[in-house]
Formats: structure tokens, sequence, C-alpha cells
């Protein structure tokens, strides 16, 4: 489990900024780990902003709300910059599907950083090809703190770090739950691709 950094005495005086970054596959508990994240924040009374591409609406409007259904507000946002002027005065700034974000979420995320801002962002590593989906692999360049979580593969029960499409589209972009995607290990994902290639 992923455990706040302590900042020394010495630079107690001075914020210090971080970033830290949350990926994996579908359904691998990433929202769930952002939410835990942001609550001890908020119990230690930081002032917490949460950011969402507003493209996903799935469950809610304006909250970030896990596949388990444990929800937090957020700000739906279109560009990455708009969180420049939004996040301005707050002690941690919280970003989910972050895949969805344009390149420049990157360089927002260091500057805040720069800032003193602590910086969590949760994303999906890999698209349904299994291709680093989106800014992810700059953000994880750019990040103190990687964390990787795992969800169960549907097929055999192994940890899965793969999203197998089922819904037959081929947009990098298809918003869905288990109506269109399943969890898989990489020898159960494969499996899979042999029927569609
Ligand atoms: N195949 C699966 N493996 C693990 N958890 C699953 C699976 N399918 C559904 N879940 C549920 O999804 C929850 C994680 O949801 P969430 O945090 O929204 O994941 P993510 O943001 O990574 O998609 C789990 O606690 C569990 O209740
Ligand atoms: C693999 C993959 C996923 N998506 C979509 C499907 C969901 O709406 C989100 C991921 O949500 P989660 O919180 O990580 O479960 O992304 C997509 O558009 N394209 C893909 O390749
Ligand atoms: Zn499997």
């Amino acid at each position: 489990m992923f455990i706040e950094p302590r900042v020394g005495n010495r630079h107690q005086a001075q914020k210090r900024g971080w970033i830290e970054v949350i990926c994996g596959s579908m359904f691998s508990g990433k929202t769930e780990e952002l939410i835990r994240r942001l609550n001890r924040a908020k119990i230690a009374r930081q002032r917490v902003e949460i950011f969402k591409p507003a493209i996903d609406t799935r469950y809610h409007e304006e909250d970030v709300v896990s596949h388990n259904a444990t929800a937090i507000r957020s700000t739906p946002i279109q560009f990455a910059n708009d969180m420049l002027l939004l996040a301005s005065g707050c002690d941690v700034v919280g970003v989910d599907e972050a895949q969805f974000f344009d390149e420049a979420i990157t360089e927002v995320c260091v500057h805040l950083a720069n800032n003193g801002i602590r910086v969590i962002v949760a994303g999906l590593d890999m698209d349904y090809l299994g291709k680093p989906f989106g800014p992810m692999p700059a953000l994880m360049g750019v990040a103190e703190y990687v964390t990787k979580v795992h969800a169960v593969c549907v097929q055999c029960g192994d940890i899965a770090s793969y999203s197998f499409r089922n819904a037959v589209s081929q947009e990098k972009v298809l918003l869905g739950e288990t109506d269109s995607y399943e969890a898989r290990c990489r020898h159960c994902f494969m499996e899979g691709m042999k029927g569609k290639l």
C-alpha cells in the first residue's frame, strides 16, 4: 500500500511538490486507490482539487466513481491546461482517467509539482490493443512514484494487466464497462487477440 512520504523538519516551512502515478488495466483499482489517497489528504485538512476529462460521464457527470461505487466530487475539464487556473491555492491535485487528456497534461503536472503541489494521477497504461495509452508513459517518466495495480483475469483468475475489448470497435476511445471490456492476463489477452487479428 502506498504511504504518503513524510517531509522532514528541514523542509516543513517550505511546501514540496511531487507526482504520483497510479496505472493498470481496467478494473485494477486505480480509481479506488486514487480516492483512498485523496480522502486521506482531506482528513489531513489539505486543500484538494480533483479533475476528470469531461468526456467521461459513464457513472456521473461530476463525481469520480469507481466500479465498486466509491465516489468523490470532481471538476470535469476539457483540456489539461484548465487545471492550472483551477488548482491554484490547493495542496493536492487528483486526476482520474488521465489517458484521455492531451499531451500537455505532463507539462501541467510538472508545473504544479514544481509549485509545491502533490499531484496524483490515475490512468490506463495500455489501450485495448495492449499499446501505451496517450500521455501515460510520459507521466510515468516524470513521476517520483509509480504504482501499478492489477485486476483479476476473468478468464483464468491470474493477475490481469490488460483490458480486452469485447465490443466491435476500432476506435481508440470507447467508453464502457463490463459490457465492452474484460480484465485479462497476458496469456488470455493474447488468446483473445488471435481471434481478432
Ligand atoms: N476483473 C476484476 N478484477 C478486479 N476487480 C474487479 C474486476 N471486475 C470488477 N471489479 C471491481 O472493480 C473494483 C475496482 O474498480 P476501480 O477502482 O474503478 O478500477 P479502475 O479504476 O482500475 O478501473 C474492484 O474493487 C472490484 O469491485
Ligand atoms: C482499454 C480502453 C478503455 N477505454 C475506456 C473504457 C472506460 O470508459 C475507460 C477506462 O476506465 P477505467 O476506470 O480504467 O475502468 O477507458 C477506451 O476508451 N479505450 C481503450 O482502449
Ligand atoms: Zn487469464
